[in-house]
């Protein structure tokens, strides 16, 4: 099991256009680590950094106790040990499915037992003579990612592998890799823009903002205590009410659990931490805001929006005194209907994000 370690990555494409910049990541062998962010925010980049495609200005890509690239080092991608699984429409047209897989693999004497061992892992094994064309797009993947196993790599790149697949097909495949990497314990970087893939599928989640990791940590971490508001809206839905921190120690500034507390426009809100400044704004999931029964000590709202999901229901409410729109989630089927009222209530604690830093 090798650990990735990418330290103060820096790439620029031109004078003006800096996409990573000083980006540090690390890895741990075992482990795999989604990298999520918006469009053109240098997920591509960093992987063909990583792959060797491209050579970094600054900074270094360790794989294991291998330096790949830092000053006065580029190791060639052929000799990197890294295996990639692309976009969609990877495979060799003319190749069988076992000639594709057995496409990496130098030691001859190897090839075939390592063909049939890939297969097997990725679910298809008796598929081998097939042409590419012969196979679904979720098999297809599945073939890429034998072939990118096959060699026995130090890590495995995946590059949106799950995009062409309808979604359906997508969770069911997205189980199967997951399962396959963690078979052999291979240490797998996932370049993803779908929060909920990164969510679902990923050890580690590594959100890219402004060419660096804005915040890295297990999926539930970062999902329950995002970093900053930026954070909280790019990886899930979020609630942001301008707050304003009662940062005594006394019990007039704590909660009934000994919290420390903010005001928001959803009353008083208990803090998971001491805020760092007075003002702020409070972060908060859609969960954890209940609707009840209008009436005394809770906020008045009004609904104006209700989405249906099947297992949830999004409900759009704006409550009196706040300005803009506040999402809250419900289980299941939601009776309420646009023009209701409703009242509000804040469960659970709050992340709070001192106003003017970084991704506020
Ligand atoms: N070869 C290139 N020359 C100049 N600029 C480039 C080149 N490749 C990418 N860029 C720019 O670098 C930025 C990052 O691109 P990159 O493809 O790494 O983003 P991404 O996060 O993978 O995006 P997406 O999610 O849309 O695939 C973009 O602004 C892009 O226009």
């Amino acid at each position: 099991m090798t650990e990735l370690r990418i330290e103060g990555l820096t790439k620029a494409y031109g004078p003006d256009a800096t996409v990573l910049d000083g980006l540090d990541l690390t890895v741990p062998g075992g482990s795999l680590a989604a990298v999520l962010g918006p469009s053109g925010c240098g997920k591509t980049t960093l992987l063909r950094v990583i792959a060797g495609f491209l050579r970094a200005d600054a900074g270094t890509v360790t794989v294991g106790d291998r330096l790949l690239a830092g000053p006065g080092t580029h190791v060639p991608p052929e000799r990197r040990r890294i295996g990639i699984v692309p976009q969609e429409g990877a495979l060799f047209p003319h190749l069988s499915v076992a000639r594709n897989v057995a496409f990496g693999v130098t030691d001859r004497s190897a090839r075939r037992r390592r063909t049939e061992e890939m297969l097997e892992l990725v679910g298809l094994a008796g598929y081998g003579d097939r042409m590419p064309h012969e196979l679904s797009g979720g098999q297809q993947q599945r073939v890429a990612l034998a072939r990118a196993l096959a060699p026995e790599p130090a890590l495995v790149l995946l590059d949106e592998p799950f995009n062409a697949l309808d979604s359906a097909l997508r969770a069911g495949v997205r189980a199967d890799v997951r399962a396959a990497l963690r078979t052999i314990g291979a240490t797998a970087v996932l370049v993803t823009h779908d929060q909920q893939e990164a969510l679902s599928t990923a050890d580690l989640v590594a959100v890219v903002r402004d060419g660096r990791i804005a915040q890295c940590g297990p999926p539930h971490e970062v999902y329950a205590r995002p970093a900053d508001p930026w954070v909280a809206r790019f990886v899930g839905d979020a609630v942001l009410l301008s707050a304003h921190a009662a940062n005594g120690a006394g019990p007039a500034d704590r909660g009934a659990g000994g919290a420390p507390t903010a005001t928001t426009g959803l009353g008083t809100v208990e803090l998971r931490a001491p805020a760092a400044a007075p003002e702020g704004t409070v972060i908060l999931r859609p969960e954890q805001l209940l609707l009840t029964e209008p009436g005394e000590g809770v906020c008045g709202a009004t609904v104006t929006d209700v989405r249906y999901y099947g297992h949830d229901a999004m409900i759009t409410v704006v409550v009196d005194g706040v300005d803009g729109p506040v999402d809250v989630r419900v289980a299941g089927h939601a009776t309420l209907r646009p023009g209701d009222r409703a009242g509000v209530r804040v469960t659970g604690r709050a992340g709070f994000h001192p106003s003017g830093g970084s991704g506020a």
